[in-house]
């Protein structure tokens, strides 16, 4: 491994920060990989999506599995969305939702510092769990954050698990067992029903994984900003609908959940890796990119290629309208139904799990009911 990547490996977000003014936006990783982010290559990349290999991620394939639908590749890999995406089509869940974030502030301690992520991670395992089990299970997905974060949690294990035993699956057989028989034991069977019994765990995992961390980072970061920006929450309490939807895609464009799209391989070898991170600070693109402004969500279409924190191509989030309903609702019920006051730390420096990036364990917020 050369310098540049062990640089991007080691201290990803100062190595992103460190590149972001080369104009080209792209950047030699070593010999036959790229790190992209230039909107038209990125527009280019994922036209030609279906031509592309989408080789498995060294991080997570070994915790999600060989066989998980986000490196399954062709034929396979289509079959596997097609019979996944009825299922995590937004609209059906409003009531399911509701239900979830009503009992998740209603445990809010009042007056206490809770971890904003943290606590945002529990409700959207949380949803995620009803939609693939049937039923609530706060025991099984504790035990499933808990082996997550041992292999996540902080960047030092992320690297170890990654580097020290390349290849080795992470898989808890008690786990797999547990997490195996609820999916089997779902009413009605949403996975097991459409899916070969022998994949059914790593789609379990994958989905489980997929469905709660990045949607709980996004909707953390949205109040995050929220509260960081004098007045922008009674606006959207007084029921501005565009804002608040301008105010989730700035979020998401300031504080990517997933800092890297991923990886395609060209048929000759070439690895090329998307940076969301980097695209959507681009300074041609964006004016005052650091700058957190949701009135540039207000008018119209952003630029093809500019803007993707869902990814693109024929990979593109297949959670995508599930995960905005999350957090419009999970913000929504939380400025209306609880006054919020943030601890920021310091120095806000964002967590790295894996490449997605969440708002740093010691950001708190303290609760209190609104009367
Ligand atoms: C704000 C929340 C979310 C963000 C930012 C996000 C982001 C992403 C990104 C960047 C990708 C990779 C796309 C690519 O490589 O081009 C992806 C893929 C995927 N996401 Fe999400 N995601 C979110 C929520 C969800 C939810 C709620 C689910 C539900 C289970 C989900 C399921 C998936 C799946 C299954 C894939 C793999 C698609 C494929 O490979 O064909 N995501 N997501």
């Amino acid at each position: 491994m050369n310098r540049t990547e062990l640089r991007f490996a080691l201290y990803l977000i100062p190595f992103l920060d460190s590149v972001e003014d080369i104009e080209d936006g792209l950047v030699k990783l070593r010999d036959r990989r790229w790190l992209i982010w230039h909107p038209d290559v990125m527009a280019a990349l994922f036209r030609n999506d279906r031509d592309l290999r989408h080789p498995p991620s060294r991080t997570l394939s070994p915790l999600l599995g060989n066989r998980s639908v986000l490196w399954l590749d062709g034929a396979e890999h289509t079959a596997y969305r097609h019979a996944l995406a009825p299922m995590l089509r937004g609209n059906r869940y409003q009531v399911l939702i509701d239900e979830m974030v009503a009992r998740s502030i209603a445990e809010l301690p009042s007056g206490d510092p809770v971890g904003l992520a943290a606590w945002t991670r529990r409700l959207t395992l949380r949803i995620i769990g009803r939609i693939v089990f049937g039923v609530d299970d706060d025991e099984l997905l504790t035990a499933f954050t808990r082996w997550l974060d041992r292999r996540l949690g902080i960047r030092v294990r992320t690297l170890a698990h990654r580097y020290l035993a390349p290849g080795t699956t992470r898989f808890d057989a008690e786990l797999d067992r547990r997490l195996l028989h609820r999916a089997k034991a779902a009413e009605p069977p949403a996975l097991a029903a459409c899916l070969p019994q022998e994949d059914l765990r790593d789609q379990v995992v994958s989905l489980l994984f997929a469905g709660h961390e990045t949607t709980a980072s996004a909707t953390a970061w949205t109040v995050f900003w929220i509260y960081r920006t004098p007045g922008l929450a009674d606006k959207i309490l007084s029921g501005d609908a565009a804002l608040l939807e301008a105010t989730i895609m700035e979020s998401l464009r300031l504080s990517p959940p997933a800092t890297l799209a991923g990886n395609r391989m060209s048929d000759d070898g070439m690895t090329i890796t998307p940076s969301i991170y980097l695209a959507h600070r681009r300074a041609a693109t964006y004016a005052d990119p650091h700058v957190f402004d949701p009135a540039r969500f207000l008018g119209g279409q952003q630029r093809t290629g500019a803007f993707f924190p869902f990814g693109g191509g024929v990979r593109h989030c297949l959670g995508r309208d599930l995960a905005l309903l999350e957090i419009r609702m999970i913000v929504t019920a939380l400025l209306r139904h609880r006054r919020i006051r943030l601890h920021v730390p310091r120095h806000c420096t964002p967590q790295l799990r894996g490449a997605a990036m969440a708002p740093p364990p010691s950001l708190a917020m303290v609760a209190t009911c609104r009367r």
